[in-house]
């Protein structure tokens, strides 16, 4: 039997005028598993999930997420979308509980009046992601690795099953992003996927079951030990033999 899939593309590309971003990328994502997505900058990551959230038709190639096109997936909330943090306005005066409760407009109607279903779904999302005791704090007073969770709770209220994490440990502390990898583990537990891109190569066997390397096109993917081998990080990212660990962060991500 074959697990269920969750993410396919199929031979995906997409150019800006003269650069290939993503060079007719195949790949099948696994549900219900934790995946890393690495890549140099420029490698294509956020291309790739811009194709994936359907924020981007690729020239060629199809996607489909759980059987559905993007948009088909969007408009059932299966996507569960946590930016990177310099791509939110921290400044708005809003508290972790109503960003949450945003994860519930597709539930309710045009008065957009939550029922008792909606504040049973939010709590239980904030209760899964530890941030209960957070729920009427304003988002700008959150630390980084509190405002991530924020995102993913908000995923969960939905209803998503996919989840796209992009660079959720940068500019986290270490005991925030212990924090985070439980959430991410806990999520996988309940049957969830979640791809997370990276540059913390050092990281990727503590939070992934899966692997895939991106440059362009995808050099490498499986379980992060036979991915982070010495000859396809040389191929990904120029580095060599044992520079993994000393590659946290230093322009390369
Ligand atoms: N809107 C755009 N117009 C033109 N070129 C673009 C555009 N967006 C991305 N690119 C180029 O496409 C390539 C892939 O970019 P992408 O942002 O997907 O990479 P990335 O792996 O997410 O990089 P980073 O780690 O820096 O976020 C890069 O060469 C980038 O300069």
């Amino acid at each position: 039997m074959t697990a269920e899939t969750a993410v396919e593309l199929d031979g995906v590309t997409v150019r800006y005028g003269d650069v290939l971003a993503l060079d007719a990328v195949t790949l099948r994502l696994a549900a219900g598993r934790v995946h890393a997505l690495l890549g140099t900058n420029g490698s294509g990551k956020s291309t790739l999930f811009k194709a994936v959230t359907g924020m981007l038709a690729p020239q060629r190639g199809s996607v489909l997420l759980y059987g559905h096109s993007p948009d088909a997936a969007r408009k059932r909330g299966l996507v569960g979308y946590v930016p990177q943090s310099e791509q939110v306005d921290w400044e708005f005066p809003v508290r972790v509980a109503d960003v949450v409760m945003m994860g519930r407009y597709g539930h309710m109607g045009f008065t957009r009046r939550p029922r008792a279903a909606d504040r049973a779904a939010v709590d239980a999302a904030l209760e899964r992601t530890g941030l209960t005791e957070l729920a009427g704090r304003q988002i700008g007073a959150l630390s980084g690795g509190q405002r991530k969770r924020v995102f993913v709770a908000r995923g969960i209220a939905q209803g998503a099953r996919l989840f796209l994490l992009d660079e959720p440990f940068a500019g986290v502390d270490k005991g925030s992003e212990a924090t985070i990898i439980e959430v991410l583990r806990a999520m996988r537990d309940d049957g969830h996927t979640l791809l997370v891109s990276t540059h913390d190569l050092a990281g990727v066997p503590a939070f992934s079951d899966d692997a895939v390397l991106l440059q362009h096109r995808v050099v490498a993917q499986g379980p992060p030990e036979e991915v982070l081998t010495p000859d396809l990080l040389l191929d990904a990212f120029g580095l060599r033999a044992g520079d993994a660990a000393g590659a946290r962060g230093e322009g390369v991500r």
